[in-house]
């Protein structure tokens, strides 16, 4: 069973306004996307990594990643693309060319560098026991309305049935591809699997898996990593 996984690493971060591509944003002297590809590894179930990085910085990307593939692995750095999913699909594209036993896939967002081990490992452990396509979520804490084009409120969903999705997302391999050449849109991989028909399972997220988006996700990060003595 060949598990890889692909981290989209190649944002802006306009929102977070570090000055900097917000994968290579130090939290406690390491960058968000060392942390995020060393948590994958920490699962154990995760051999081969391809990173999307920021065009301008896949040297960069690569000598910072580089010392972290683990003995029978390698971790892979490729261009990313102007969408989250370009990103993703280049390097599904990379995997699936230079890595022969890809059979499980994982897509996880080097912003959610604080997931813990155990998330990645029940995402695998569901795709391998044979679910298509695995998505880690939380429940709602807030009551959430749909509102129109003008901010007017034309519905209140039952909060009982939403549910807030993270990564890693995992699938089989043959799935995600066909999903990637699809040719829709979606904010997530699970999403283009959806309009595929294919099931979407869950397993329970983390809090800590949460996505580092903002200043205030970064000051959350920061003290989440103060209150864990340092891990990941
Ligand atoms: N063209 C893109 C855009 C995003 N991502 C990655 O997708 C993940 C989720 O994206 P998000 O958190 O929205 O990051 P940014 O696009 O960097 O954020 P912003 O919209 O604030 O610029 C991140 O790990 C990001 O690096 C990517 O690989 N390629
Ligand atoms: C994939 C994702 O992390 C699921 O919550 C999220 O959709 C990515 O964030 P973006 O801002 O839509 O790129």
């Amino acid at each position: 069973m060949g598990v890889v996984a692909l981290v989209p690493a190649a944002g802006r971060g306009e929102r977070l306004g570090y000055g900097m591509p917000k994968a290579l944003v130090p939290v406690d002297g390491v960058p968000l996307l060392v942390r995020a590809v060393r948590g994958l590894l920490a699962s154990g179930r995760v051999r081969h990594v391809v990173i999307a990085a920021p065009p301008s910085d896949v040297d960069a990307v690569s000598t910072v990643t580089a010392p972290l593939a683990q003995a029978g692995g390698a971790v892979y750095v490729v261009a990313g693309g102007a969408e989250r999913s370009d990103s993703v699909r280049l390097a599904l594209t990379h995997a699936l060319r230079e890595i022969p036993d890809t059979s499980i896939v994982l897509v996880h967002d080097a912003a959610r560098a604080f997931t813990p081990p155990s998330v990645v490992g029940a995402v695998v452990d569901a795709v391998a026991a044979g679910h298509p396509a695995v998505i880690p979520v939380l429940p709602v804490a807030d009551t959430v309305k749909q509102v129109d084009s003008t901010g007017v409120v034309v519905a209140t969903p039952d909060r009982a049935a939403l549910r807030v999705v993270q990564t890693p997302q995992g699938f089989d391999a043959r799935v995600l591809l066909r999903a990637h050449e699809s040719g829709l849109h979606a904010t997530d991989d699970a999403g283009l699997v959806e309009r595929l028909g294919v099931p979407v399972v869950t397993v329970p997220g983390h809090p800590d898996a949460m996505k580092v988006t903002t200043k205030f996700d970064l000051a959350v990060a920061e003290a989440l990593l103060a209150g864990s003595g340092g891990t990941p």
